[in-house]
C-alpha cells in the first residue's frame, strides 16, 4: 500500500548536484522526474511509483554512478577474447580498449589493466576521481598481498576493489559516499559465512596505508559498505555474443536507480549504451516496458526474467533478505518442482551477486502459454528469443507523443517490429 503524504521536489537527477537522501526521506513523497516518485511502500521499504500515466518505452529515469568498480580479480590480467577486437576496458569509463590502439595510463602505477585509459579525459578524469593516488596505491597494495591474491576467490578479491573505491569515495566526496551510506542494506542477515568474509576483508582494508589524519574504517562500516553492494550494485556486462556466455565487465551504483524494488514480471527495464561514444556512457537508462497507469509501482526484475521459481526465491532470500510474492510467484509457487525446474541450476558466479547482473542464461523458464501460466504472454512479447541472449524488450522511445511498434532487447540490442 503506498502512503500519500505530502510531496518535495528535488533538483535533477545529477549525483553531483543533490543533497544526501536520508532513509528518513522516505517519510514524505519525493518527486524525483516528471515520471517518478518515491514512496513508503508497506513491506518493501522505499519504491518508486508512477507520477502520471506512463507509456511503453518511455524513459523514467536516467542515473550516473556514485560509484564504479572493475569486475576483474586484482591478479588476473583481462582476458585477451580470441575473434575480438577488444581484449580490455578502460579503467574509468569501462568502454572496450580496442586491441592495439595507443592508450594512457596512471603515471604511477602504468597497470596494463587498473591503470589503463581509452582517452586523455578519461586519464584526467579518473586521477581526480576513479584513480586517485590512494587510490593507485591501495590497489597496488592488494594486488601484493598474498593471503587475498593467492588464497582467495575471484569474488572476494572484487568485494576487496569495491571497499577500496568506496573509501576513496569517501575522500573525495563525502557527500557521495554519504548516498552510498544512505542506500538500503537489504535485510539479509548475512550467514556466518558472510561475517567471516567482512572480518577477513575487512583486517585487509583497515591495513590499507590512509592518509594522514584519516582513521581506518570500522568494522562495522566495512560490514555496512558490503550489504549495500549487495543490494544495489547493477552489472555492466561485457559485449554480447551469440556463442559466448556474457560475464560482468565492473560494477556501477545508482542513487535513484537503488530505489527501484523488483518483481519478476517487471514494468520497466534497464538499457545502457556503455560502448558508444556519448559521455555518460555508464549511465542507467529506466524505459518501460509497456503503459501503466498513475500511481502504479514502477519496478525492475533484479535479474533475467527466465529464471525459474526457487532460483528467484533463493536469490532474492539470499542476496535481498525477502521473499517474493509477486503475481507471478503466486502462480509458480504451486508447481511442482519438475514445472519449475526450468532447465540448468547452475549459475555464473557474477551473475549471482548483483541487481541484473546477467540477462540471459540458461535457467529458463519454458514458457508453456496454458492456463497453468497466464504470464506466457510476457515471455511471448516482451522476452528476446535470439540465441543465448533472453533479454527484455521494450519499444523504442515515443517520438512526437507517438509510441514506437519498434522493440529493442536491452542485452543483444537488436531491434523487431512489435506484432503484437
Ligand atoms: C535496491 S533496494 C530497493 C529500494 C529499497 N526498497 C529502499 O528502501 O531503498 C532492494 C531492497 O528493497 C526491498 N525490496 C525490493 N523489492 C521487494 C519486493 N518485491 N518485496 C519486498 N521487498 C523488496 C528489499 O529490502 C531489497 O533488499
Amino acid at each position: 500500500m503506498l502512503s500519500a503524504q505530502a510531496e518535495t521536489h528535488l533538483p535533477g537527477i545529477c549525483p553531483e548536484s543533490l543533497e544526501v537522501w536520508p532513509m528518513a526521506v522516505a517519510e514524505s513523497q519525493v518527486v524525483l522526474s516528471d515520471a517518478l516518485r518515491l514512496v513508503e511502500i508497506e513491506g518493501r521499504g522505499r519504491g518508486l511509483v508512477a507520477s502520471q500515466p506512463l507509456k511503453g518505452g518511455q524513459i523514467v529515469l536516467r542515473d550516473s554512478p556514485i560509484l564504479t568498480y572493475s569486475a576483474f580479480p586484482l591478479k588476473q590480467r583481462q582476458p585477451q577474447v580470441s575473434g575480438l577486437s577488444y581484449s580490455r576496458y578502460c579503467a574509468h569509463c569501462y568502454r572496450c580498449l580496442v586491441a592495439g590502439a595507443a592508450m594512457l595510463t596512471c603515471p604511477s602505477c602504468s597497470h596494463p589493466d587498473d591503470g589503463a585509459f581509452c582517452s586523455p579525459k578519461c586519464q584526467s578524469l579518473a586521477l581526480s576521481s576513479t584513480h586517485t593516488s590512494w587510490m593507485c596505491r591501495a590497489l597496488s597494495y592488494l594486488r601484493n598481498c598474498p593471503p587475498l591474491v593467492d588464497h582467495q576467490s575471484d569474488e572476494l578479491q572484487v568485494q576487496a576493489r569495491y571497499l577500496v573505491a568506496a573509501y576513496s569515495l569517501a575522500m573525495v566526496s563525502s557527500l557521495a559516499f554519504q548516498t552510498l551510506l544512505s542506500l538500503d542494506g537489504g535485510g539479509a542477515q548475512g550467514g556466518e559465512k558472510e561475517a567471516e568474509v567482512a572480518l577477513f576483508l575487512h583486517s585487509i582494508i583497515s591495513s590499507l596505508p590512509f592518509p594522514e589524519g584519516i582513521s581506518p574504517p570500522s568494522v562495522e562500516m566495512t560490514m555496512a559498505l558490503l550489504a549495500k553492494d549487495r543490494c544495489n550494485a547493477f552489472g555492466l556486462m561485457e559485449p554480447f555474443l551469440e556463442n559466448r556466455e556474457r560475464s560482468v565487465r565492473a560494477y556501477a551504483i545508482y542513487r535513484n536507480a537503488s530505489f527501484f524494488n523488483h518483481d519478476c514480471l517487471p514494468n520497466a527495464c534497464r538499457f545502457d549504451y556503455i560502448d558508444t561514444a556519448i559521455d555518460g556512457n555508464t549511465d542507467i537508462i529506466i524505459r518501460m516496458i509497456h503503459d501503466v497507469p498513475e500511481g502504479r509501482e514502477i519496478c525492475l526484475s533484479y535479474f533475467p526474467v527466465n529464471v525459474s521459481y526457487s532460483e528467484r526465491q533463493r536469490r532474492l532470500l539470499e542476496d535481498y533478505g525477502f521473499s517474493c510474492h509477486c503475481d507471478r510467484c503466486k502462480v509458480e509457487a504451486n508447481w511442482s518442482n519438475e514445472d519449475d525446474s526450468g532447465g540448468d541450476e547452475t549459475m555464473e558466479e557474477e551473475d549471482d551477486e548483483n541487481m541484473e547482473g546477467s540477462e540471459g542464461e540458461n535457467n529458463e523458464i519454458e514458457p508453456e502459454g496454458d492456463d497453468d501460466f497466464p504470464h506466457a504472454y510476457f515471455f511471448v512479447r516482451f522476452v528476446c528469443d535470439r540465441e543465448n541472449c533472453g533479454g527484455t524488450l521494450a519499444p523504442l522511445p515515443p517520438s512526437n507523443g507517438r509510441p514506437s511498434d519498434v522493440m529493442e532487447c536491452n542485452v543483444c540490442g537488436n531491434l523487431k517490429k512489435d506484432e503484437m
